[in-house]
């Protein structure tokens, strides 16, 4: 099958050399109730990589990317089986310290998030958690922290100001930069674009882009473009089945599935 046109965007090179599975997740289930939303799911997520999860409304991306740091555990009735390796340890083990997997699985999710505080305060909360730091340290930690969701020079002149202030993408930059700033190794976007205007997208997309640099990144996006432009590997899901897994640009020239074709070229979802 072969589905490439002149505007298919290039997604980001794959670095020379092996490839380290920063997260594996192994024949993992996951219940809703007595629901079953994920069905045995298998996939690496490598050091360093994006990768992309995409498929029709309620396949289950936003399910499995909650499961990577057990976001679930807020919700009785909700439970996971198989494994979640994170460097190896299997996170969904009980006795799993839960702040510490979130501070190394970090998420930004859909809707911008900040805390009805400071700017400043919104990246400090966090780093407060898990570090005591003095004035001039977490005053550095806020900075490069902003430089780094590349939202600083916006905001420099109105630390003091509400977080809530901001603009829509201001917002989801901010929580970028509180999610970097307790120095996580893998970063979840769930659909962080989809409440922005296309400006504040692509800057959301470089952002990605960069930091990938530093981070493992998993990102659930309905926006195939945005998968090709931001992703060197894509998992398609439907009805709770990883249905194809590989690099970005094979899932978009040459799917091996016929169900991952009709998706990309929008025959269905
Ligand atoms: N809190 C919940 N309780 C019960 N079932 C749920 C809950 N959240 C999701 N589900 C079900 O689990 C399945 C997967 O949902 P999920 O939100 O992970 O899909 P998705 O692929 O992220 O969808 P979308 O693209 O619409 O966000 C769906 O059948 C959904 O109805």
């Amino acid at each position: 099958m072969t589905t490439q046109s002149a505007t298919q965007p290039v997604p980001p090179a794959i670095p020379a050399g092996p490839l380290t599975e920063k997260v594996s997740v192994r024949n993992l289930k996951f219940y809703y109730g007595n629901s079953l939303a994920l069905k045995g799911i298998n996939l690496p997520l490598y050091d360093r990589i994006v990768t992309a999860f995409i498929g029709p409304s309620g396949c289950g991306k936003s399910t499995l990317l909650r499961v990577l740091n057990r976001m679930y555990d807020l919700y009785p009735g909700q439970r996971a089986e198989g494994e979640v390796l994170v460097d190896g340890q299997n996170v969904l083990n009980p006795g799993q310290d839960l702040n510490a997997l979130r501070a190394k699985v970090g998420m930004v999710f859909q809707k911008p998030t900040p805390f009805p505080m400071s700017i400043y305060d919104n990246i400090a909360f966090g780093v407060r958690l898990y570090e005591s730091l003095n004035k001039a340290e977490m005053d550095e930690r806020v900075e490069s922290s902003l430089r780094r969701a590349a939202i600083w020079d916006e905001v420099k002149d109105k630390l003091g100001a509400s977080g809530q202030s901001l603009s829509g993408g201001q917002q989801q930059r901010l929580c970028i930069a509180r999610t970097v700033a307790v120095k996580p190794e893998v970063i979840l976007f769930d659909e962080p674009c989809s409440a922005l205007d296309p400006i504040s997208t692509s800057k959301v997309e470089e952002l990605i882009d960069e930091l990938k640099e530093d981070y493992t990144i998993a990102i659930v996006t309905h926006n195939m473009q945005q998968a090709a432009r931001v992703s060197q590997f894509t998992a398609f899901m439907y009805l709770g089945e990883l249905v194809e897994f590989a690099e970005t640009t094979k899932i978009f020239t040459a799917p091996q599935d016929k169900r991952t074709q009709d998706y990309i070229t929008g025959r269905f979802g």
